[in-house]
């Protein structure tokens, strides 16, 4: 469960270029909901994702993450109960790395740090069995070295790696954006199967209006630093494209009569 509670953050209060990346932002999310969220360039997705994984402080404003106030915990404090994957396939993984050790250091994210298991065969056979499921045959690479690999396999095994631990939360930042439309699908199946095997709360970012219609419970729609609509249900079933961007353009229309 996440709540998120008058999150309030401005840049460069005060000054000429002051910008208010939250305004107030209330939003729930209830266990293992899946919520995607969209909204045009500057609408505060990012700072919101930043601002709930902790590498964005607050200037008022709470985030609860199942019932606990973690508003004042570092972002390494915060990585033992999420899991985040970013738009760069570069980011989530070690390049240096193998793909097992990897998937090591993932399982001991959320472990107390004097519990420090090797890469067992054990492990093994579960890192083997969790990679399968991406269809990539990245399960027979245990022992390459990441930066080996293209960067669609990479966000995939970023996507393994973020969900392994079954976190109380899951951040989806862009995680498709950059990957060609065939590995993106790839990497959508995956997250969508780990989503709903594991139940896991999801806050998936997004540009794409298609993927915002196919997945996920509910849209939410930010715009200036709040949620500005929500789509779920019945409507959320029979949203099409172009309704979706339609919302969009509700706002271009305003700020043209506003100027
Ligand atoms: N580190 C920063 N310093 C100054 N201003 C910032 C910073 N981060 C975000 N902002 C400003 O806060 C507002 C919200 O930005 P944010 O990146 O959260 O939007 P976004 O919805 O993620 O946009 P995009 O779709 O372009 O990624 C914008 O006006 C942005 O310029």
């Amino acid at each position: 469960m996440l709540e998120i509670r008058s999150a309030q953050k401005t840049f460069y209060r005060g000054q000429a270029d002051e910008k208010v990346a939250l305004d107030g932002l209330n939003l729930k999310l209830g266990t293992g909901e899946f919520g995607v969220v969209i909204g045009s360039n500057g609408a505060g997705k990012s700072s919101m994702l930043n601002a709930v994984s902790g590498s964005l402080s607050l200037d008022s404003g709470q985030i609860l993450v199942n019932g606990d106030d973690v508003s004042g915990l570092p972002v390494h404090k915060r990585a033992m109960r999420l899991a985040r994957v970013f738009q760069d396939p570069m980011k989530g993984t070690a390049a240096s790395m193998t793909v097992a050790e990897n998937m090591l250091l993932a399982d001991l994210r959320s472990k107390k740090r004097s519990l420090r298991p090797g890469l067992t065969n054990t492990r093994i056979a579960t890192y083997r069995e969790r990679l399968s499921l991406l269809g990539l045959g990245l399960e027979n690479r245990l022992d390459t070295r990441v930066e080996l690999l293209s960067g669609g396999q990479r966000q995939s095994l970023s996507l393994i790696m973020a969900v392994g631990g079954s976190p109380d939360l899951l951040l989806l930042d862009e995680h498709t954006a950059a990957l060609d439309p065939r590995t993106a699908d790839i990497v959508m199946a995956a997250t969508v199967r780990a989503v709903e095997q594991l139940k896991l709360t999801t806050l998936m970012v997004t540009h794409n209006m298609q993927h915002a219609v196919d997945f996920g419970h509910r849209v939410i729609m930010l715009d200036a630093g709040r949620v500005r609509l929500e789509i779920a249900g019945d409507e959320k079933a029979n949203i099409t494209v172009p309704d979706l961007i339609g919302h969009f353009a509700v706002k271009t229309d305003r700020m043209l009569l506003a100027s």
